[in-house]
């Protein structure tokens, strides 16, 4: 039987560019889940804000300053390592280029390709979907012909 554990929060970054792609990492050798696909971010360190977690884990990560970010939903999972209580930002504002300081491969995406991901973002992809698709639709509304 699998161990219960008590759930840990983990802080995760949507990347979004002006024309939909967004940021993916691959999983490093040596974590669970090495070689797998997710959105940057990492565990929150005891009594650190969430917000403030996001932010250090994409300096380590990926030299990138996250300017602002707005928190979009949260997801729980449990797999076998951890109960893991994920939270998606999505960010449109940041300062640098990604870098990969931790010897992890990345990749900006439009429709996601890359695989396979981590079991618990695989759901978010179609919610992300449905967010860019809407946004073009009121792009269409507003900007096409009478
Ligand atoms: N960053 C990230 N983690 C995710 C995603 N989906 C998902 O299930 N997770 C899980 C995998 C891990 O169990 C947990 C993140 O923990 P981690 O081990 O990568 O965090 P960390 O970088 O702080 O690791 P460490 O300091 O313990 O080495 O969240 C996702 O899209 N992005």
């Amino acid at each position: 039987m699998v161990e219960a554990k008590r759930p840990v929060d983990v802080a995760v970054g949507i990347l979004l560019r002006p024309n939909g792609d967004v940021l993916l990492g691959q999983r490093p050798d040596g974590k669970p889940y090495a070689g797998y696909w997710e959105f940057p971010g990492g565990k929150v360190e005891p009594g650190e804000d969430i917000l403030a977690a996001l932010k250090r884990e994409f300096v380590e990560e990926l030299g990138i300053e996250v300017i602002s970010a707005e928190e979009w939903c949260g997801v729980e999972y449990v797999y076998p390592h951890a109960h893991v209580r994920l939270h998606f930002f999505i960010s449109r504002e940041w300062r640098g280029e990604p870098q990969s300081l931790e010897g992890q491969a990345f990749a900006w995406q439009g429709q996601v390709a890359v695989t396979p991901l981590l079991p618990a973002t695989i759901p978010l992809l179609e919610w992300l979907d449905q967010l860019r698709y809407a946004r073009q639709a009121v792009n269409q509304s507003v900007e096409g012909p009478l």
